[in-house]
C-alpha cells in the first residue's frame, strides 16, 4: 500500500506482539483529514495499542505510521501540539488539581490554546471547576480528559473510549462534540466497544478482532454489504408463498418460519414494503406485528468472527 501524505493517518502493516502474543497483527488503515475513524472490538482486540502507537507513546515492531505527515515515533515532539490524545484513563496522574487548574495547565503549553474556562463550560463542567479532580465522577473526569485532549486545537485528535462510564445525556453531549470537531474539520480516531456510538459518529468504521482487521467501511456498507434486510411478520397460518414471492421483486425470498409467523428476505427498501402490505391486503390478509429487520454492526462481527462484541 503506497502511503498518502495527505491522510490525517496512515498506518501500513503495523505489528506489535507483547511476547508470544501479537496484540496488533499487520493492520493497514488510512484516515482522510477531517475525516472520523472508529476502531471497533471486544476487550483485547488491540485497540489502544493501535491507537498508543500512533499517538507515539508505544514503538511498533514493524510497520510505519504516519500521522500528519510525520513518523509517529521519530516525528513525536514535533506532532505534540498538532495531536489531541485522550487516553483511557486521561486525569489519573493529576488527581490533587482542581479541574480548571488542570486546564489551564494544559493551555498554558499550547501556542493559540481555547480558553479554558469556555471549554469547561462546554464540556459542561462549570460547576465543578474548582472541585479537585479525585473528586469527579468517572463520567465526569472522562469529560475533563476530552477537555484536555482539545484545549490546544489540535488538527487531529485520538479518543480512547470517550464515553465510556458516561451516564445517557453527557454521552449524547459528548456525541454532539465529536460532530462539532468534525464540522470543524478536525479528524478524529475513536475506538469503542459501542455500536450505536461508531454508527452514529464515524465515516469509517473499522472492526478488529485479535489484532486483525476483521471488516471496514462506512457503517451503512458494513451493516448492507453481503447480506440483505428482512421483513417479519404475523398473518394466519398457510399463506400462498408462491404467489407472494411471484409478486416480489426477483431474489426476494418468503417462508413460514412458523405456523403464522412469515419471514421476507431480500433487498428491503419502501417498494419491497409497498408490494407486501398491497399483496396481504389483496390477499384479504391482515399483516400484524410487521417489523423491518436492518444488519446491525452486531450482526456484521458476529458473521465474521463467530462471537459477539461484548465478549
Ligand atoms: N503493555 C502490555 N503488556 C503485555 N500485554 C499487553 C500490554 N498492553 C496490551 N496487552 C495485551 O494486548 C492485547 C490487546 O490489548 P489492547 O489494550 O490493545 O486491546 P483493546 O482492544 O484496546 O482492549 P480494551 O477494549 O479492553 O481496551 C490484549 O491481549 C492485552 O492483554
Amino acid at each position: 500500500m503506497s502511503a498518502d501524505s495527505s491522510a490525517a493517518v496512515e498506518v501500513v502493516d503495523l505489528v506489535k506482539a507483547y511476547g508470544a502474543r501479537r496484540a496488533v497483527d499487520g493492520l493497514s488503515l488510512t484516515v482522510p483529514q477531517g475525516a472520523v475513524l472508529a476502531l471497533l472490538g471486544p476487550n483485547g482486540a488491540g485497540k489502544t495499542t493501535t491507537i498508543e502507537i500512533c499517538e507515539g507513546f508505544r514503538r511498533p515492531d514493524s510497520g510505519s505510521v504516519r500521522v500528519l505527515g510525520l513518523d509517529a515515533v521519530r516525528d513525536a515532539a514535533r506532532l505534540r501540539p498538532r495531536v489531541g490524545v485522550m487516553l483511557q484513563d486521561g486525569v489519573g496522574g493529576y488527581t490533587g488539581a482542581s479541574a480548571i487548574e488542570l486546564l489551564r495547565l494544559f493551555a498554558a503549553y499550547a501556542a493559540h490554546p481555547h480558553r479554558p474556562e469556555a471549554l469547561l463550560d462546554a464540556v459542561g463542567l462549570t460547576e465543578v471547576a474548582g472541585t479537585q479532580v479525585k473528586r469527579l465522577s468517572g463520567g465526569q473526569q472522562q469529560r475533563l480528559s476530552l477537555a484536555m485532549a482539545l484545549v490546544a486545537r489540535p488538527e487531529l485528535v485520538f479518543l480512547d473510549e470517550p464515553t465510556t462510564g458516561m451516564d445517557p445525556q453527557a454521552r449524547r453531549a459528548t456525541w454532539d462534540f465529536i460532530r462539532k470537531l468534525r464540522t470543524d474539520g478536525v479528524s478524529v480516531v475513536l475506538t469503542t466497544h459501542f455500536l450505536d456510538e461508531a454508527e452514529q459518529l464515524a465515516d469509517t468504521v473499522v472492526v478488529m478482532d485479535a489484532g486483525r482487521i476483521v471488516a471496514s467501511g462506512t457503517p451503512a456498507e458494513l451493516t448492507k454489504a453481503g447480506a440483505e434486510g428482512q421483513i417479519r411478520f404475523h398473518a394466519a397460518p398457510g399463506l400462498r408463498l408462491v404467489s407472494l414471492i411471484a409478486a416480489l421483486p426477483a431474489g426476494t425470498h418468503a417462508v413460514e418460519e412458523t405456523p403464522g409467523h412469515y419471514l421476507v428476505t431480500g433487498d428491503v427498501d419502501p417498494q419491497l414494503l409497498a408490494t407486501l402490505t398491497a399483496w396481504c391486503a389483496g390477499q384479504g390478509v391482515l399483516a400484524e406485528n410487521l417489523s423491518v429487520e436492518r444488519r446491525s454492526l452486531e450482526d456484521v462481527f458476529l458473521e465474521l468472527t463467530g462471537h459477539g462484541l461484548r465478549t
